[in-house]
């Protein structure tokens, strides 16, 4: 039996993320077009007797994290022992973060992805990626994308996902919040103030990726929820408008926020957005990443 693996799983920002109705579980459909980006986590998994399974957070927002039943990462292990029928399955986690807790970048949901492949390596599970994507989804809409990473529309709850054809390096800058959002909150606001969108991808930002042109890639980025994420954090607007006017190609709050991503011309122009945004008040840090990389990914 292995002893140890350990996989590095990256964040999400939606490049698109258009909102139409709810199902009957009250679950939205979504148009969303991921992007797996550079600014990851790291899962340790090592052996442990039949029956324990234990977890514990490094790093970044790691003092707020549950590490109990409540955590997505805890879940995933369970999952995979239940579903697999594992025999005398058991596992120590460790868990070092870098993607901001509760920032619309999917952290949680990347944890759960990374202890799928990382347990059905400790295990010997042997379970293909695409057997692993069904208990993804169980876990949480973001789950499956990270499994797969690069750059993919998600549709229907965020799920179903179909690869994007892009070309090139996208540089990004992320100005991450003093205080995180709730998702469910955040959809909620978005339900109390507007009517359900089209799910429609834009055309011309599928055409950008495809073409590798960051310009129209940055003027095409489209929120749904950007509304409703700055109605609970108003100062989001401001650090959007801050980072346009040090020339990013495109301003977004990522996901149900609050991170705000900003799209750079180049590595170095990344720097100079990271310069003019670290300056605001309303900026607890910024972080520089690339995209698109893969999912998660067992580390030799
Ligand atoms: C908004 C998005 C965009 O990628 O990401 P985040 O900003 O949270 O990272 C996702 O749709 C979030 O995915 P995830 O955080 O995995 O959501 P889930 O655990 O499945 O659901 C949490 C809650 O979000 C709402 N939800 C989620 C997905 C969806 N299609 N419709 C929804 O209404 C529901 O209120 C649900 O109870
Ligand atoms: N492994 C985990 N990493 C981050 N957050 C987690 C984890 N497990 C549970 N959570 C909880 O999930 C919620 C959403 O966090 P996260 O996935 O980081 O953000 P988002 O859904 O905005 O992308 C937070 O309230 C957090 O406490």
């Amino acid at each position: 039996m292995t002893r140890a693996v350990r996989v590095r799983v990256p964040a999400k920002v939606n490049l698109a993320l258009r909102v139409g109705g709810t199902d009957p579980q009250g679950f939205h459909e979504l148009g969303t077009v991921f992007q797996a980006v550079s600014l990851g986590d790291e899962v340790l998994a090592e052996a442990a007797p039949a029956g324990q399974f234990r977890l514990a957070f490094h790093g970044e927002g790691a003092a707020f994290l549950p590490v109990d039943d409540t955590n997505l990462a805890m879940r995933a292990a369970k999952l995979l022992a239940e579903r697999f029928q594992v025999a005398g399955a058991g596992v120590a986690l460790t868990i070092r973060k870098r993607i901001p807790v509760a920032g619309g970048m999917a952290g949680g949901s990347a944890d759960a992805a990374a202890v799928l492949v990382a347990c059905n390596a400790l295990w010997d599970v042997g379970a293909m990626r695409d057997e692993l994507q069904p208990l993804a989804a169980e876990l949480g809409s973001d789950v499956p994308f990270l499994l797969v990473g690069g750059t993919a529309i998600g549709t229907g709850r965020g799920v179903d996902l179909t690869s994007v054809m892009t070309s090139g390096t996208y540089h990004w800058t992320f100005a991450l919040s003093h205080a995180g959002l709730s998702t469910p909150a955040v959809f909620k606001e978005f339900d109390r103030t507007t009517e359900p969108q089209s799910t429609e991808i834009p055309s011309r930002l599928l055409e950008g990726l495809r073409a590798g042109d960051a310009a129209v890639v940055g003027a095409n980025l489209t929120n749904d929820l950007e509304a409703a994420a700055i109605a609970l954090q108003p100062g989001l607007e401001h650090t959007l408008k801050l980072g346009l006017e040090a020339g990013a190609l495109g301003a977004i709050v990522s996901g149900s926020g609050p991170t705000c991503a900003f799209l750079a011309g180049s590595d170095a122009h990344s720097i100079e957005l990271a310069e003019a945004l670290a300056v605001f008040s309303g900026v607890r840090a910024v972080r520089r990443a690339f995209g698109p990389v893969a999912g998660a990914q067992v580390l030799p």
